[in-house]
């Protein structure tokens, strides 16, 4: 049993009468204690495959587990208690609540998990550069100020499975070293990390690297 499994994961998406293979029987794992990098071409799938290992998105087949416990295709309720107790998720689309500062909503979601702790808070704040902002609204936010603070979210209540898309997307070289030292604690707690990437460095530091292409885990 992993901290994560997906097994044989297909995704299909419909326009009109195109249909996209997003996803063609992916499976992998993460296990705890492990950094797990996710690499491959714009449009290669990596996205579809993070929404739909969180449970934010369906699967048209196969099924993701959390810790053994199956994800897919469960009631709502239930998907939505495996996310808070087991995920901290960045996704491009965005996690930061409108109408509450940096800091609220990373209070937020330390309340969420019951681990409100405001040295870490600051800690997290310094780690993605962004102390001098924690009192400014996601709308006064730049893109690449945006991507920390939902990155400083999804790392608020020190998730057993981190995911993550682009988190280092938009920030510069001081920023990235210290994002991936982030990560590397995180495995050294014996927690697990599943990121989406372009950016080498980072692949680097992962323990596996999965490179998708076309849908497909690209074994060549
Ligand atoms: N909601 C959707 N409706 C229709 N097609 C979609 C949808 N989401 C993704 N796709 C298509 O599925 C394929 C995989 O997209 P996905 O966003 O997962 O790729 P990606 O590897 O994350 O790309 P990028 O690196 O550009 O973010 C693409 O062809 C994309 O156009």
């Amino acid at each position: 049993m992993h901290a994560l499994d997906a097994h044989e994961l297909y995704r299909f998406f419909h326009i009109g009468d195109d249909e996209t293979a997003a996803l063609r029987g992916v499976s992998f794992h993460v296990a705890a204690g492990e950094i797990v990098a996710l690499v491959g071409p714009s449009g290669s799938g990596k996205s579809t495959l993070l929404a739909c290992v969180t449970g934010l998105d369906e699967p048209d087949g196969g099924y993701v587990e959390v810790a053994g416990v199956r994800l897919t295709r469960r009631p709502e309720a239930h998907r939505t208690r495996v996310r808070a107790a087991s995920f901290g998720i960045l996704l491009q689309s965005g996690n930061l609540f409108g109408h509450l500062n940096v800091e609220q909503n990373l209070r937020l979601q330390m309340l969420l998990a019951k681990k409100p702790d405001d040295e870490r808070m600051a800690g997290l704040l310094e780690s993605v550069g962004l102390s001098h902002r924690a009192r400014a609204f996601p709308t006064e936010l730049s893109g690449g100020e945006t991507a920390r603070a939902g990155l400083a979210v999804a790392l608020a209540a020190d998730p057993p499975i981190l995911i993550a898309d682009e988190p280092t997307a938009e920030v510069d070289a001081d920023t990235e070293s210290r994002l991936i030292a982030h990560f590397e604690a995180r495995r050294d707690a014996g927690l697990a990390t599943l990121l989406a990437t372009h950016s080498r460095a980072l692949a680097q530091k992962a323990d596996r690297v999965i490179r998708l292409k076309d849908g497909r885990i690209d074994r060549g």
